[in-house]
């Protein structure tokens, strides 16, 4: 790295720099960092004693936090919301800092794309100029002073503190410059000054709301005649979800959940219960195995699959074509177990498989690890779920760096996988029996596209699955598209955009 904060050249490893270790962290404080403000006042140099100072680890605090986890996102492409819960066990924060650093972490990684534009800017060179972890450090500081009350001296100041304890200490310079650039312009005139070159509402959106332009647009066509909900629907896409637990059937009611953990009850599914906040880890009731945490979108799929009408007897046979790991595979066993039906799940890959084994084990749940599109399974399955792989641009809230990661050319190859499966899921349901088949994205190509050509099968007929969920949800359930499928939405229902068929093979 050089003293500009340019790849190439020179230490750029965390841990290696000069000042690395040799210190306590700290800084100007400011809101929210009351342990940097306390930690950061050095002694004046050789106060009157000469003593050297003792060599310290510095101590992990919020922004130390959320740049391992920054890290860990772009070096291994690890999920921050299962790397955030690690370190924070790690770094033993307390709640206020730990409530810092998930801030922190999942705001920066939310609007990396738009924050990058910001920085290209202000440094007048490409990102992709600047060293990773000097990038990492830039983005974190400018998003405190974009996107949080953090006062300005505080971002710059333990941001350039931050780039010394990290080992990136001959980038200071370039660091402190670029975010007193940025701080120099509010947040608005910063989205402006991007939008200036750009006249498609839809891209300018997109720069506002930190979304890739192309998942914007995939949002726009699917809303189709209601897409002027687009700003709405893009700002709901960028709040923090609460978080849903789902209750087991058979082991407790949403009632009693919501009773037992403080929640309220769900609007649509009997299951949900809503938190506003708190670690749903440390509940009784979810370690106990009553509850898990699961969004009501993904309740409503698995209780569709499960209430769908069958012509004739439903004879207990049901599949769960691509269950890891597991989530819709508990709360189906759940419901098979209470109807004396059995659930067979399959997972092509053996880790997920392992998972849902785990999740279903008290339950009348079969795993086979196989590839659902020749799982060598006997056919005649009462119903079968197709919970398909697909882009999970419907639950970008829940991932925050998953915005940033996919690209539109990820979509053709998984339409191919969608159909592929759904049609092995149309051989393996029995005449009269049904699949619901089902996507965590609301892209067209993975959602209609593929219902409407496997519907082109002479021996399939598409159901009203609006009417399904009639019968299922608390409250009358509005919103859903035109049908016969539903979509659902986290501005209108507040769920993931989870997207369901349901299809019945002609007796
Ligand atoms: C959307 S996830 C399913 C989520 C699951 N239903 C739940 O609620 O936890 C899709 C799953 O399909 C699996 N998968 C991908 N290709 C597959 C294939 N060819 N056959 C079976 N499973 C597959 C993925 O590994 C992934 O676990």
């Amino acid at each position: 790295m050089s003293a500009d904060g340019s790849r190439g050249g020179g230490q750029s490893h965390r841990g290696r720099g000069k000042g690395s270790g040799q210190r306590p962290r700290g800084g100007a404080g400011g809101q929210g960092t009351r342990r940097d403000g306390a930690q950061g006042r050095r002694s004046p140099q050789g106060s009157g004693q000469n003593k050297r100072p003792q060599p310290q680890a510095p101590r992990p605090d919020a922004r130390s936090v959320a740049l391992a986890v920054m890290t860990a996102v772009r070096e291994r492409s690890a999920y921050a919301n299962l790397a955030l819960p690690a370190e924070l066990r790690r770094a033993r924060l307390d709640a206020r800092d730990a409530a810092l650093a998930t801030e922190l972490t999942y705001g920066t990684l939310r609007a990396q794309g738009l924050l990058d534009r910001i920085i290209a800017l202000a440094a007048s060179r490409s990102v992709d100029e600047i060293d990773p972890p000097v990038l990492d450090l830039v983005r974190l500081g400018a998003y405190q002073l974009l996107f949080t009350r953090i006062g300005a001296h505080a971002a710059v100041d333990t941001t350039v503190e931050a780039a010394r304890t990290e080992g990136l200490g001959r980038a200071a310079g370039f660091v402190n410059a670029v975010l007193r650039k940025i701080a120099a312009r509010t947040t608005e005139e910063w989205i402006d000054a991007l939008r200036e070159a750009v006249a498609d509402p839809i891209a300018r959106m997109a720069i506002g709301t930190a979304h890739p332009e192309w998942i914007a647009r995939a949002f726009a066509e699917s809303l189709g005649s209601a897409a002027g909900e687009l700003p709405e629907l893009l700002a709901a896409d960028d709040a923090r979800p609460r978080v849903h637990l789902a209750a087991r059937p058979g082991a407790i009611t949403g009632e009693e959940l919501a009773l037992v953990t403080g929640g309220r009850e769900g609007r649509l599914s009997p299951y949900a219960v809503h938190l506003d906040s708190g670690d749903p880890g440390s509940l009784d009731a979810v370690r106990e195995g009553m509850a898990a945490v699961q969004d009501e979108g993904s309740q409503l799929v698995a209780l569709a699959a499960a209430g769908a009408p069958v012509l004739g007897k439903d004879g207990g046979r049901w599949l769960d074509l691509c269950a890891g790991p597991g989530g819709k595979a508990v709360l189906l066993g759940a419901l098979a177990e209470i109807e004396g039906a059995s659930l067979t799940a399959v997972e092509v890959s053996e880790h997920r498989a392992g998972l849902v084994r785990e999740a279903t084990n008290d339950l009348p749940v079969t795993v086979h690890t196989a590839d659902g599109r020749k799982p060598g399974l006997e056919p005649g399955f009462d119903r079968v779920l197709l919970d398909a792989p697909c882009s999970g641009l419907g639950a970008l809230r829940r991932r925050p760096e998953a915005r940033w990661r996919k690209t539109a050319g990820d979509v053709p190859e998984l339409v191919s996988l969608q159909r592929a499966l759904l049609d092995s899921a149309l051989d393996l349901v029995r005449p009269g029996g049904v699949v619901l088949y089902a996507t965590c994205s609301p892209h067209l190509s993975e959602t209609v596209s593929v219902v409407r050509e496997a519907g082109r099968r002479a021996d399939v007929e598409s159901l009203d699955v609006q009417e399904v969920l009639a019968g299922i949800c608390v409250e009358p359930i509005e919103g859903l598209g035109t049908g016969p499928w539903a979509q659902l939405w986290p501005h209108r229902h507040g769920t993931d955009a989870m997207f369901m068929a349901a299809l019945r093979r002609l007796a």
